[in-house]
């Protein structure tokens, strides 16, 4: 089980100082997109460019013209690109052909999606390489979160990587890593901490005993 940290609210500045100091605890680390709305693309090539060493996912939750916008975050050094499951298949055809040219990842953001199962099985199918049940922020605000998805998303998945991410904190990580994902996506729960070094040191040392 690997751990993401979640960057979203933060300028590219501040972004290399969090890496800079949690970078040892974690095995990806994503430019939330909040940050590649105000930043670009530039926040991608930044933290690649100062963190060589780590993945880099770009959380552009892509929508529509899933084959070019694979192909200018793979191009600003992303090693993995969201999708949103809701879009077309189409959109993640064209995600998974541009990833795979390029030799990059798609993860596939389930957050709205309502027949999460069926779903699930179809982008299975597609060959994405990561499908991530989501409660996003909106949804955390109405005290959601994301572990009984999961659970319905391992039942059925047979080859792409599974991950769950929104409002992880320290406390409810145990819930979140019963159903065995493969990786877990954590932002606030690490970056809102006084002690980041300390909480992400003890979220990977949870993930990788578990
Ligand atoms: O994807 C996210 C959200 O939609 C804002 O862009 C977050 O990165 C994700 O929810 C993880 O962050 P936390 O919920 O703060 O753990």
């Amino acid at each position: 089980m690997e751990l993401q940290l979640a960057l979203d609210l933060v300028n590219i500045p501040e972004a290399k100082q969090v890496v800079a100091e949690v970078g040892e605890h974690i095995d990806i680390v994503e430019i939330g997109t909040p940050v590649v709305i105000n930043e670009g693309l530039h926040a991608v090539k930044a933290i690649k460019e100062a963190f060589p060493h780590l993945r880099v996912l770009a959380d552009l939750k892509i929508m529509d013209a899933g084959g070019y916008e694979v192909m200018k975050a793979s191009e600003a050094g992303a090693d993995i690109i969201t999708v949103l499951g809701v879009s077309d298949d189409s959109t993640i055809k064209g995600a998974v052909a541009e990833a795979r040219k390029q030799g990059k990842q798609v993860m596939v953001d389930m957050i709205n999606v309502k027949d999460i199962e069926g779903r699930a099985q179809e982008l299975d199918a597609f060959g994405v390489d990561y499908i991530c049940v989501h409660s996003g922020y909106d949804h955390q605000a109405e005290g959601k979160n994301s572990f009984e998805e999961l659970a319905a998303i391992k039942r059925v998945v047979k080859h792409a990587k599974t991950a769950v991410a929104g409002g992880i904190k320290l406390e409810t990580l145990p819930e979140a890593i019963q159903a065995k994902p493969d990786l877990v996506i954590v932002g606030g729960g690490i970056t809102g901490q006084s002690d980041k070094k300390s909480v992400a040191a003890k979220m990977n040392q949870l993930v990788k005993d578990a």
